[in-house]
């Protein structure tokens, strides 16, 4: 049997480079940071290799992994995040793409706030984020500490997910950065720049009132 290649999806190849170059061009991924992926089946994923610098990417920084996370061709190396998404992947099949970023905003405020989530209301922008429909209602984005152990970490964000339909396309990784994903790299792509305006949005406003808290 041939093994499938990352090469065999040009077109779905480009628009997660596309997605990734819009991302890295806002600063958004600097000194390698960061991983993305797209699904492409029920059984294979699209994703970044590991440590590769994430402005300057062309098709033979993508690979595939199947449904566990695991490189189909055991000489590529994944992103070392590669068992969040696909855990990600894993909770909800209508999740298209799982786009990860570490800008300085995310990484500060999610230090900053010593609870499990970031609560963030009164901005119209709340909308950009699916489900949300107004800026009366608060947009609570889960936040977890930080680890190496990403099995670990992936097992935390399956315990906490809500067995209802009201999760928030988001998560915040203290002092680490954002995921956020989406139906669709357009519709995650849509997410990450929302909320990474949000949190500009909470950081300046806190600057502003001097509450750093
Ligand atoms: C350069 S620090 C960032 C990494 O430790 C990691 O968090 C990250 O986002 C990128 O890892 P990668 O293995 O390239 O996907
Ligand atoms: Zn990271």
């Amino acid at each position: 049997m041939v093994m499938p290649q990352s090469d065999d999806y040009p077109a779905l190849c480009d628009a997660l480079l596309d997605t990734i170059g819009r991302i890295a061009a806002r600063h958004w991924c600097p000194a390698t940071g960061g991983n993305f992926s797209a699904r492409i089946d029920d059984q294979l994923r699209l994703i970044t290799r590991s440590g590769r610098d994430k402005t300057r990417l062309s098709r033979a920084d993508l690979m595939l992994c199947d449904a566990r996370g695991k490189a189909l061709n055991p000489a590529d190396k994944p992103s070392d995040e590669t068992a969040l998404h696909a855990r990600l992947y894993q909770l909800d099949s209508r999740i298209g793409a799982v786009l990860h970023t570490h800008s300085s905003t995310a990484t500060v405020l999610s230090r900053l706030s010593h609870g499990s989530s970031l609560s963030i209301h009164g901005f119209e922008m709340q909308k950009a984020i699916h489900g949300q429909t107004s800026h009366l209602d608060a947009l609570d984005v889960p936040i977890f500490d930080n680890t190496q152990d990403i099995d670990a970490l992936a097992e935390r964000v399956a315990e906490r997910w809500p067995a209802d339909a009201t999760v928030v396309p988001a998560l915040l990784v203290r002092g680490h950065g954002l995921y956020a994903w989406g139906r669709d790299l357009n519709e995650a792509y849509r997410h990450v720049e929302g909320l990474e305006f949000l949190f500009e949005c909470v950081w300046q406003e806190r600057l502003a009132t001097r509450d750093l808290s």
